[in-house]
């Protein structure tokens, strides 16, 4: 039997696994790339960090990591002080970087195997095994990581970042330059590894991935957290409804008569999308409806849909760089 670690005592559900406390961040050039950052992470969710290129999201994940030493604050990854205890929690995390640096000369086996005796893991060929198969690196098992494509080399960070069987595993930007079937290889491990009770936390620019894999989202924009929320949650308060019409005859331009409707033209002209607060009581279809017929508008298919997260960022993100400048 193993005697309980810090860790396990504090496998308690309702402990966030990961707790970010007032932290700051001014690059030494004086850049100030995270401002007051408050976060907690639910043990065995699956965290998106979305912003806009240049956020700060790869200096909070590095920050988390130990990879960059924060300015101010503090940050508890599985029960241990990520500065005071970095290697009790650094062995707690898994991290897949955004760029690859991997260890060329090594055979595939060889580097997976070397990392995870670096966070202090006794060998365990057989776990090895199932994850270089999941990923289908078992081939390649051998090879030299400089004779891999760089899919392959992808496949062996993700392969090194779950070598020691982390609890909580960051991804960030794990779809950036990937093709569809590694896309899809890690997605399918992402959720295997959430049924087994691993915390993921990933950025993406993939914002209907997010939409899809998330259950919450965090939005930080010019080192703010700007927004933390359950994904079903922020859909629902954020989100818009669209009304898609498709016409019958093609229209050139939106008759006058009917500017009081917030309408949209598609190019082809054959396409009206109309966009309402799903929250009001009045829509305005009805009104819409009537409108269109007095203009002898014309429709043979009606749509609805609710706006996606992606509109949803993008209206956050946009908000505050709109009033500041
Ligand atoms: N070593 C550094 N020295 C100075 N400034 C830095 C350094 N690393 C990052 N920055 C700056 O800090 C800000 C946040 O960068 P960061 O990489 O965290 O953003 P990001 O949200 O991950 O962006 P992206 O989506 O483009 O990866 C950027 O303005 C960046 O230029």
């Amino acid at each position: 039997m193993n005697t309980p670690t810090t860790a396990s005592i504090h496998a308690d559900i309702t402990v966030p696994i990961i707790s970010v406390r007032g932290v700051n961040k001014t690059y030494a050039g004086g850049f100030q790339a995270l401002k007051n950052i408050n976060l907690d992470i639910r043990r065995g969710e699956i965290f998106a960090l979305l912003g806009p290129n240049g956020a700060g999201k790869t200096t909070l994940i590095s920050i988390i990591c130990g990879i960059v030493n924060g300015s101010a604050g503090t940050i508890v990854a599985d029960g241990h002080d990520t500065v005071r205890d970095y290697r009790a929690a650094r062995a707690s995390i898994g991290l897949v970087p955004q760029e690859l640096h991997t260890d060329a000369f090594e055979s595939v086996w060889a580097t997976v195997s070397f990392s995870r005796g670096l966070f202090g893991k006794a060998p365990n060929p057989a776990y090895l095994e199932k994850l270089l198969r999941d990923l289908s690196l078992w081939d390649k098992r051998n090879q030299k990581i400089m004779a891999l494509s760089g899919g392959m080399k992808r496949r062996v960070l993700i392969a090194k970042a779950l070598s020691h069987e982390p609890a909580i595993l960051f991804l960030d930007e794990p779809s950036a330059g990937v093709d569809v079937e590694l896309r899809h290889d890690m997605w399918r491990m992402v959720r295997e590894l959430r049924a087994q009770g691993t915390t993921i936390i990933l950025t993406t620019h993939y914002i209907e991935e997010a939409e899809d894999m998330a259950d919450r989202i965090g939005v930080i924009s010019k080192g703010e957290l700007i927004l933390v929320e359950d994904k079903h949650v922020l859909m629902r308060k954020l989100g818009k409804k669209q009304l898609t019409l498709t016409l019958r005859q093609t229209l050139t331009v939106i008759p006058p008569g009917l500017n009081a409707w917030p309408l949209e033209l598609a190019d082809d002209g054959q396409t009206l999308v109309y966009s309402f607060d799903s929250q009001k009581d009045e829509t305005g279809i009805a009104e819409l409806m009537r409108a269109l017929s007095e203009h002898g508008i014309e429709f043979k298919d009606l749509r609805s849909s609710e706006s996606s997260l992606e509109d949803i960022f993008v209206s956050l993100v946009r908000q505050p760089r709109e009033t500041t400048t």
